[in-house]
């Protein structure tokens, strides 16, 4: 920790730069915010899908020492609450699909005795970065097969009301950073709907230029945030 000195005291400890970590899945996330990261950050793509976004968020976290871990790139947002173009900050990553098919209906994991389906990133930090950039909060789901029709749309969102997003890298990179005891966030540019497949309504472009004028909006925020909070 450095410690001020100002006219001969010691006042309040200074903060050490933070050390981000930004795992995106795949090479065009990581080039769209490559360029716009604050200080002391690295940016990886950790590749598609939780499983691989977990061991190699985990590897990248065994080379180097973080201090936070932010999953990032593009996602589906439920209609309307986050539209094409939008942003997304999560303030709960959720894994949507861990968990066993009953005849009573889907028990996740934790009802079954089992570890985790939820992280909670720092709600402070949720709420500064999202008012910085303009995005939406709420909850980001993680799934292993992407949403294609309107009923599987109408299922998540019945049991998650407040999933706004659906991506299927952030709980895997939370469960990494959760193994190195650091926080993690997750931020998606909502690039399609969630529901019909329909490749045609997608807009890549648009959310990668999202995502990177979001990044370009953090490092105020990231500076100034209280890791303690
Ligand atoms: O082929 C399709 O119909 C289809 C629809 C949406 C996404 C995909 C992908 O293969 C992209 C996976 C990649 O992008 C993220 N992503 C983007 N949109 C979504 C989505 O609606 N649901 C889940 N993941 C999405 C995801 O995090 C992956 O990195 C294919």
């Amino acid at each position: 920790m450095v410690v001020q000195a100002q006219e001969g005291r010691l006042t309040a400890p200074l903060q050490s730069p933070l050390r981000l970590l930004v795992a995106t899945a795949v090479p065009a996330e990581r080039d769209a915010v490559a360029d716009l990261l604050p200080p002391h950050a690295d940016a990886v793509a950790v590749g598609v899908g939780p499983a691989a976004a977990a061991a190699h968020t985990a590897a990248a976290l065994a080379r180097a020492p973080y201090d936070l871990v932010v999953s990032a790139g593009i996602g589906g947002g439920f209609q309307p609450d986050a539209p094409i173009g939008s942003l997304v900050v999560a303030d709960e990553i959720t894994a949507a699909d861990l968990g066993a098919e009953t005849p009573d209906g889907f028990l996740p994991v934790t009802e079954l005795g089992f570890g985790a389906v939820t992280h909670r990133p720092p709600p402070s930090l949720v709420r500064d970065l999202a008012a910085a950039c303009g995005a939406r909060t709420g909850t980001v789901l993680t799934v292993s097969t992407v949403t294609g029709s309107a009923a599987r749309a109408a299922e998540l969102r019945r049991r998650h009301p407040r999933a706004l997003a659906e991506a299927m890298e952030g709980f895997g990179v939370a469960e990494a950073a959760a193994a190195y005891a650091l926080p993690v966030l997750e931020i998606r540019a909502v690039s399609n709907a969630v529901g019909p497949r329909d490749r045609g309504a997608w807009r890549i472009g648009e959310a990668l230029g999202a995502l990177g004028d979001a990044f370009g909006k953090f490092a105020p925020v990231l500076e100034s945030w209280n890791r303690h909070d």
